[in-house]
């Protein structure tokens, strides 16, 4: 099967700075990829560059195998990527039902939009109890809940989340994973990044042991890497990060975590 997205051996620089050291990444259509790395291990880089907001120096992004490097963000948007961004980034002084509607401006099929949306507030109910508020004074969860839907309506081939835990109560962080996993299976590929390791995968049957070890210890990833023989529940890992090539394991490491689809949540 052909990956609907794939990073290949891409390495982004910042000036002098390298951010990734040949990353790679292959996610399955109707898969959902976890991709874990501590403060600065150049997960939103890699967001940036599968959006075309940074291009990597070398390496190529894939979209259902056609090379998508250096695709403007229109085209890659018209393509079917949709993005959860890092800080949500809804227009405060916008009412919610304007900003999820932005979600669908490229879309001709306005009945359908309405329906979607419909069916999208029984998702998130309390986004549509909520739909003539300025998007600005919801809280941080409900405003996460308002960025997920926005994307959404936007039907996505591929949803990428940055950090949609970020700033939240350990209660509004389940209620967002748990959102993001029914968003799944209902047949949404999703791409995400966290930092919150621990919040990304304890109750959802992905081996939290592993993920530790991966995060703090660059040798056991790399290791598998090198085999060439992904575990069942590791893809991919970052090298070191930006900063300190010589001492990844302390500035944090990013691994992805497979969950295999239908059977561990
Ligand atoms: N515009 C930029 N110019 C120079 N360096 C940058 C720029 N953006 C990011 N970097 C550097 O690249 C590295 C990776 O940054 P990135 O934002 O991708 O990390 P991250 O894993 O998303 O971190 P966090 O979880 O803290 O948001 C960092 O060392 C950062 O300082």
């Amino acid at each position: 099967m052909t990956a609907v997205l794939r990073l290949e051996n891409v390495n982004t620089f910042y000036g002098a700075v390298q951010a990734h050291f040949d990353l790679c990444l292959d996610i399955y259509p109707g898969e959902i990829i976890c991709l874990l790395g501590g403060n600065a291990s150049g997960k939103s880089t890699a967001m940036k560059v599968i959006f075309g907001l940074v291009r990597p120096r070398s390496g190529r992004v894939l979209l259902a195998g056609e090379d998508a490097t250096q695709w403007g963000t229109p085209q890659l948007v018209a393509w079917g990527l949709r993005s959860v961004p890092e800080a949500r980034r809804l227009f405060p002084f916008m009412t919610v039902r304007e900003n999820l509607l932005l979600g669908a401006y490229l879309r001709k099929d306005r009945r359908q939009v309405a329906e979607d949306l419909e069916r999208l507030l029984d998702l998130f109910p309390r986004v549509g109890e909520r739909l003539n508020q300025a998007a600005g004074t919801l809280s941080g969860g409900e405003q996460q809940m308002v960025a997920m839907a926005r994307a959404l309506l936007g039907k996505p081939r591929v949803l990428c989340m940055d950090e949609p835990t970020m700033g939240l109560s350990p209660l509004w962080v389940d209620r967002v994973l748990e959102l993001v996993q029914t968003i799944n299976r209902q047949g949404t590929t999703v791409f995400m990044v966290e930092q919150n390791a621990r919040a990304a995968l304890q109750g959802r049957r992905i081996p939290i042991r592993s993920a530790t070890g991966a995060l703090t210890g660059w040798k056991w990833c790399s290791r598998r890497l090198r085999k060439g023989r992904p575990a069942s529940a590791t893809a991919m890992a970052f090298g070191a990060s930006a900063s300190s090539r010589s001492a990844p394991a302390a500035r944090g490491t990013a691994c992805s975590f497979r969950c295999p689809t239908g059977s561990s949540r």
